[in-house]
């Protein structure tokens, strides 16, 4: 009867666990697989926007949705401290730790934003922007690493989940690389005036010919 009762214990700890492990990622997908992203091609559609409105919009989704992602991962980062063992000695485990700390400076960042036109303006959008990609690229990296050790922990299967994320993030990109293609895109249609034909090498994205 004890060695039932060992065996039992078992079980229910390490379905525990497992259940533990399963949240971790849904929230560390939701929130730097998906709510970052997104709110980084929110933002882009602002560039070479001109109605104050639509640029208030896109400011406000950007805003909230990095907010929440960084709110979300954190969520995640308690869970995941509290319940596994914080070893810390695979590169899963280092390099989310890390994300973790850098994505609070993101926002912070964000937050502390020096006006438009003013002189620390550039500085800023070049640390802002540097950092945010690099922070979104190195979140899929974790994704693709925790699904990984998904499976050394469990041995199930991730193959399902890695080819839907491997789509989403597809997905994501191709929209990415579109929305600098897009006034090109539309301006394919406008005929080239003979006199301006050689002058369009070079010429900025807004006055694309
Ligand atoms: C950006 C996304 C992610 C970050 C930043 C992240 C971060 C971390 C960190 C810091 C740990 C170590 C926790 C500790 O020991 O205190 C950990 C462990 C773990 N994570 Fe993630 N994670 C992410 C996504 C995922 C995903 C999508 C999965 C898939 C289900 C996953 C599965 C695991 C597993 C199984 C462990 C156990 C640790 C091990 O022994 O290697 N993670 N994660
Ligand atoms: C972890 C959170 C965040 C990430 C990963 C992030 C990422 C980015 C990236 C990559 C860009 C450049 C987009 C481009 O290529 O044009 C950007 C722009 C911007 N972000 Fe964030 N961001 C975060 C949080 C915030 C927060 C909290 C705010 C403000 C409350 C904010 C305000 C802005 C603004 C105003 C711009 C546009 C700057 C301009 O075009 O002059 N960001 N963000």
């Amino acid at each position: 009867i004890d060695e039932d009762n060992n065996d039992n214990i078992k079980k229910v700890i390490s379905h525990k666990l497992m259940f533990e492990i399963t949240l971790h990622g849904f929230l560390l997908w939701a929130s730097m697989g998906f709510l970052m992203p997104i709110g980084i091609l929110a933002i882009r559609m602002s560039n070479g926007e001109e109605c104050g409105r639509k640029l208030q919009i896109l400011f406000y989704v950007h805003a909230v949705s990095q907010i929440l992602s960084v709110l979300l991962a954190t969520t995640g980062a308690i869970m995941s401290i509290k319940n596994f063992n914080n070893s810390f000695n695979n590169h899963h485990q280092r390099l989310g730790v890390a994300l973790y700390g850098i994505i609070w400076l993101q926002a912070l960042t964000g937050v502390l934003r020096p006006w438009r036109g003013c002189k620390g303006r550039t500085v800023w959008f070049f640390a802002h922007w540097l950092l945010g990609t690099t922070v979104c690229v190195l979140g899929v990296i974790s994704i693709y690493t925790g699904l990984g050790a998904y499976y050394d922990k469990t041995s199930k299967s991730t193959k399902l989940w890695t080819i839907a994320f491997t789509v989403e993030i597809t997905v994501i990109v191709l929209i990415y690389l579109f929305q600098d293609k897009w006034v090109h895109i539309q301006n394919q249609g406008v005929p080239v005036r003979p006199s301006e034909e050689h002058s369009s090498i070079g010429n900025e994205k807004g006055t694309d010919k």
